[in-house]
């Protein structure tokens, strides 16, 4: 698995460099032997991977306010097959604090003084659909009046709505690939400076040289992002030795396991799904999410990815061969992706 072109280990991230992918890479992949490459795009980052150009690929999976990453969902379900290779080996966890970056607009800058803009009181206003709307945790430092667009991930926009809609109200919104994208895509706008703004993070702002504008403008204060690590491969004994010692199965000091299945049912057979699940209980493999996603075989039929937590079936194959087979009596089809170390509070 090592890359053939250089000693080093090929690490490829959503990036680019200063995304919260990239902060995690830097976490997870420490010293000289690694080499981390940054990837336009989730799905290029799995395909590096399926392709053997970076030996491992580091994703973002859910964030504990808004859910889960749904591109990395649909990546590791492979509707079309064409990353029959992918397979999960770890897990990192990172704080994400997210600031809006930009430019202090020189026009307004003597009105600075007066940190709320005109237009909004500073309490989010309340709607039919939500009339008690949550209140935004921070203000902005400087005025915003002059912000046209912003840009960022999907997920980041999700995460900081009571900040947009009591700050930014209207405010046209656009997607991209990563917060240090939409940091990028602000510092190259030379033109208009100070129209448009990101939501990205604070090491961005460094990198990219923009002004912070406001931070810490996430809805929860404890705002975690969790991050899988992916690999070529099942992930076995043997090919472990790649990985750094803390993601290493067999490190002793972190006995507990995960694993990641993703299967699908006879949705028209009573107690399909129930059947599924009871296999996992049998095996003492307790089970710590569940996400469906639609199969885009038939409508309203989906594909489950069910995530399991253990300790003696992934240190035994046999075991885990065991509860896999019976698996296949209850199920459409289903397909393991991998299993990791639980990294969860280091
Ligand atoms: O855009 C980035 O900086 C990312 O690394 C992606 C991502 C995500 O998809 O969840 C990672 C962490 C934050 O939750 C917001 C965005």
């Amino acid at each position: 698995m090592a890359d053939s072109s250089s000693e080093k280990i090929t690490i490829a991230y959503l990036g680019p460099q200063s995304s919260y992918t990239h902060q995690a890479t830097v976490d997870s992949f420490e010293g000289s032997r690694y080499l981390l490459r940054d990837e336009y795009s989730i799905r290029d980052v799995f395909d590096a991977v399926q392709s053997s150009t970076a030996t491992f690929g580091v994703v973002p999976f859910e964030n504990s306010s808004n859910g889960s990453v749904l591109f990395t969902l649909d990546l590791l379900i492979d509707r079309e097959g064409a990353l029959p290779d992918i397979h999960v080996c770890g897990e990192a966890y990172m704080d994400v604090q997210h600031c809006l970056l930009g430019y202090i607009s020189k026009s307004l800058s003597s009105e600075n003084r007066d940190l709320q803009s005109s237009s909004s009181s500073g309490s989010a206003t309340p709607t039919s659909t939500k009339p008690f709307p949550q209140e935004p945790r921070s203000k902005p430092l400087t005025n915003l009046r002059h912000i046209k667009r912003i840009y960022s991930h999907p997920q980041a926009f999700g995460q900081c709505e009571a900040f947009l809609s009591t700050f930014l109200k209207g405010v046209e919104r656009h997607e991209v690939s990563s917060t240090s994208k939409a940091a990028t895509i602000v510092a190259r706008n030379t033109e208009e400076p100070g129209t448009e703004a990101a939501i990205s993070s604070r090491l961005a702002a460094d990198v990219h040289n923009l002004t912070v504008l406001a931070n810490g403008i996430q809805d929860v204060q404890d705002n975690t992002t969790r991050f899988l690590i992916i690999q070529r491969g099942p992930v076995n004994h043997e090919n472990q030795s790649l990985l750094p010692k803390k993601f290493q199965i067999l490190d002793e000091s972190r006995p507990k396991k995960k694993g990641l299945i993703a299967f699908s049912i006879k949705h028209e057979e009573q107690g399909a799904l129930a059947n599924a699940l009871l296999v996992f209980k049998k095996h003492a493999l307790n089970l710590t999410s569940i996400n469906s996603r639609p199969s885009r075989l038939r409508p309203w039929h989906y594909t489950f990815l069910l995530e399991v937590e253990g300790e003696k079936e992934f240190e035994n194959p046999d075991l885990l061969h065991l509860a896999l087979k019976e698996l296949d009596t209850v199920t459409e089809g289903n397909k393991w992706l991998g299993c990791w170390v639980d990294r969860f509070g280091t």
